[in-house]
């Protein structure tokens, strides 16, 4: 269990206060795909301890941008610090959770053998069996699965499903939880509570929280975001301060604008025919 509080600036040496590394910092990142390259050249920081949406359409890269930051992800070049290591880096394990597209459960387990398993893996050794109990019955707590402990995951509503995936990654207590797309699929009532619950954990925790949607209105809900088109960020800022700059109403009209901006700038640019 870590005891560094995220947001709290680390005391190091004779009194001196330095601020701890931002949970991301990516310089120059980009990532290639087969023969494409399909994040080209970002810059871009995640603050601690706040809520960051990675917005964009479909296919702009987001979750490539996500398995980059967890380790994951080949042909990464560049620079990308997690919580001030390199990306990937062993000692980031458990210090970092992270939730696919598709939950990574077991139909025949109970949830709580699920969580014992993946805390058995995270946590090895009879010495360590009284702290993962405490930390599996605090992680199914935390999603609101107490009373369903042991029911079959298979029985289990696509909302329930989707909160053991973020029980598993909350094992261990993680600075940094990095959810691919948690929503999708959900009923509006199931993704209010799961954003309440993404708020709760930021807040009484101090984590960081960096969570990809295509659905723009989830955008509203975040601290910060990073809009993404195409393989680059488009923005990078909080939705209030979106909005202001492009005198939009909403995130959504915000994002088009300036993707209509990023289209005209980029035809401005485009070299001229020249005439004999
Ligand atoms: N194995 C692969 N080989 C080549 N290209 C790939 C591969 N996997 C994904 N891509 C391409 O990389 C780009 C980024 O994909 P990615 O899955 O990161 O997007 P995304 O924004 O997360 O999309 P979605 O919201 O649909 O999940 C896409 O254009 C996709 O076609």
């Amino acid at each position: 269990m870590m005891n560094f509080t995220p947001g709290q600036p680390a005391r190091e040496g004779a009194g001196t206060l330095t601020e701890p590394p931002p949970a991301v910092r990516a310089g120059a990142l980009t990532v290639e795909r087969g023969p494409r390259t399909v994040l080209h050249g970002l810059d871009f920081t995640v603050p601690r301890g706040q809520i960051t949406g990675l917005l964009g359409p479909s296919g702009c890269g987001k979750s490539t941008l996500m398995r980059a930051i967890v380790g994951t992800q080949a042909k990464v070049t560049g620079t990308l610090e997690v919580l001030g290591r390199p990306a990937g880096d062993p000692s980031l394990r458990s210090r970092v959770g992270y939730v696919t597209q598709a939950p990574s459960v077991y139909d025949d387990l109970t949830i709580r053998q699920n969580l014992d398993y993946f805390a058995a893996v995270l946590d090895p050794g009879r010495a360590a069996a009284e702290r993962r109990h405490e930390n599996v019955t605090s992680a199914i707590a935390d999603v609101d699965l107490t009373s369903h402990s042991d029911a079959l995951a298979g029985n289990l509503s696509g909302g329930q499903r989707s909160r053991v995936s973020l029980a598993v990654a909350l094992l261990g207590a993680p600075e940094l939880l990095v959810l691919d797309e948690p929503t999708v699929g959900l009923d509006p009532v199931l993704r209010r509570d799961l954003w309440n619950l993404f708020h709760s954990i930021a807040a009484e925790r101090g984590a960081t929280i960096l969570v990809s949607s295509h659905v723009m209105d989830e955008a509203e809900r975040c601290h910060r975001l990073l809009l993404m088109r195409e393989g680059g960020i488009l923005a990078d800022d909080t939705p209030d301060a979106l909005r202001e700059r492009t005198h939009s109403e909403t995130v959504e009209a915000a994002f088009l604008h300036l993707v209509d901006e990023a289209v005209a700038a980029a035809a401005a640019n485009a070299p001229k025919e020249t005439a004999r």
